[in-house]
């Protein structure tokens, strides 16, 4: 059985065409879904990809995470459904409420757009087991509100329990507290990263690498052995 994964388009999605491509590769069917649809089409996991959904208007996410196919992913994503939300994504995910915190702008208020180092700090979520805690990987970086904020009781919360999934590391691209650069939620179902790893899984293609390979790998192995 071909685990089938779900890709969602909103108007203004950048990112999901290469999303499709990076689940492919990985060996799993891309399923497009589109945002005005609630039927899921029974697919086993979802990513909501980057971009700038709906113009990043009145705050990236926000509008997003009232669609008609996030009436589905929330409730679905609470039953243990996968979701991974990838940069506009995890803003969606932020603004949705399945996962804790929000994203604010760049602390030096630009657009970046760079190759970003990141350490793995938690290789056991759906979507990062075929990485190994401590793993220092490159993948792309390039957004305008990539700043993660949560009050100081989610901070030490998501420390304790190991919910911080990737840290930035050498430098902090964004002022994001923690240097957090991507989450869980409690039970590791869903996952938000402000990097892109559907960027880097082709040798001949960017920075040359393959580190963001392991997200769709790591995905594909859980649902073909559930
Ligand atoms: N690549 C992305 O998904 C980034 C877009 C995002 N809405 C931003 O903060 O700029």
């Amino acid at each position: 059985m071909t685990a089938r994964i779900g890709v969602v388009t909103f108007p203004g999605s950048l990112d999901d065409r290469d999303t499709q491509r990076a689940i492919r590769l990985a060996g799993a069917e891309p399923v497009a879904l589109w945002h005005k649809d609630k039927n899921l089409h029974q697919v086993d996991a979802v990513v909501l990809p980057g971009g700038f959904s709906y113009g990043d208007y009145l705050r990236a996410g926000a509008i997003s995470r009232f669609s008609p196919v996030m009436e589905t992913v929330i409730e679905q994503a609470k039953a243990g459904l996968p979701v991974l939300g990838i940069c506009n994504g995890f803003q969606v995910l932020t603004e949705a409420h399945l996962l804790p915190g929000g994203m604010l702008g760049n602390d030096h208020l630009h657009f970046i757009c760079r190759d970003q180092k990141l350490r793995v700090e938690n290789a056991e979520t759906a979507w990062t087991s075929d990485y190994n805690a401590g793993q220092e990987i490159h993948i792309p970086l390039k957004n305008m509100d990539g700043r993660y904020v949560a009050d100081q009781y989610t901070l030490d919360k998501l420390e304790a329990e190991g919910r911080v999934v990737f840290r930035y590391l050498d430098f902090n691209p964004n002022g994001s507290l923690n240097d957090i650069a991507g989450i869980t939620n409690e039970a590791g179902n869903v996952v938000g990263l402000m990097p892109h790893p559907e960027h880097a899984v082709e040798p001949l293609v960017g920075s040359g690498r393959t580190d963001g390979l392991p997200f769709f790998t790591s995905i594909l192995k859980k649902l073909v052995n559930a």
